[in-house]
């Protein structure tokens, strides 16, 4: 469980979070969206310490984030690329993110195995480093390695951006099976609204850092969230 408790952040004298109350429960599927600047990048990197909170607390499992390391074995996330080693190659960085979770290479193989077709040829054996691949195969395996070890809690920012349409099917897929089957809680954040509504039970809309919808997804929720950002839209003639 993530609990979230009067978070800010400021910059300057811009405060760009600012949540009262949050939870999130295990198991749950969460879609964070919002336009651009509306925090959800702020959120994740409070969440995962990146950065300090100005002000409140965010627990996981009743442990504080900014003050416990327990958190980190049961959290995973890819955010962006500077969660890549650019040096390694693509094995090497999966077999790194195995020993950090427990799983060996024999592990680490047999679960990258589900993936061939995902990686299409161009990461795996491919004899090119991390940071010689293009942006979306590095979305491919910052996301992939995230996934190694099964962890309890599965952060992604903008997990389906610069991904084909296959890879985008074959990971909302697997999103809600391991939510459904093995009550991994996923956050995720985007702005494709169409997925963020297939693979999420909850949606919250982040609006300059504030929550100005909680949706428990229906089959009107595609319809609500599209209805709402085209209220913020000024007609160009
Ligand atoms: N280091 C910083 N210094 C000053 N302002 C910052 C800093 N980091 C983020 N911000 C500001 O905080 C606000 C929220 O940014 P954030 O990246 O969290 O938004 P976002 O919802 O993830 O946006 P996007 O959809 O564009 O990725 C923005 O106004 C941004 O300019």
């Amino acid at each position: 469980m993530i609990t979230i408790n009067n978070i800010s952040k400021v910059y300057g004298d811009k405060k760009v979070l600012n949540i009262q109350n949050l939870e999130i429960p295990k198991g749950e599927s969460f879609g964070l969206v919002g336009n651009n600047g509306a925090g959800k990048t702020t959120l994740f990197s409070v969440l995962l310490d990146l950065i300090q909170a100005s002000s409140g607390e965010i627990l996981i499992d009743n442990e504080n984030v900014a003050k416990s390391e327990n958190w980190k074995t049961k959290v995973s996330a890819f955010v962006d690329e500077s969660f890549l080693i650019g040096y390694l190659t693509p094995e090497e960085y999966f077999y790194f993110i195995g020993e950090l979770r427990g799983q060996n290479k024999a592990s680490v193989d047999d679960f990258l195995k589900q993936f061939s077709d995902f990686f299409n040829g161009e990461i795996i054996n491919a004899g090119k480093y991390v940071r010689d691949l293009s942006k979306g195969n590095q979305k491919k395996v910052g996301v992939v390695g995230a996934l190694i070890g099964k962890p309890e809690i599965i952060i992604l920012d903008e997990p389906f951006a610069n991904l084909d349409p296959s890879t985008q099917i074959k990971l909302k897929n697997l999103i809600r099976k391991w939510s459904q089957d093995s009550q991994v809680t996923f956050l995720i954040s985007s702005h494709d609204l169409a997925h963020t509504t297939e693979v999420s039970n909850r949606i919250v809309v982040l609006n300059k850092g504030e929550i100005v919808k909680d949706i428990k997804t229906n089959p009107e929720t595609l319809k609500e969230l599209e209805d709402f950002f085209a209220e913020s839209v000024v007609e160009i003639n």
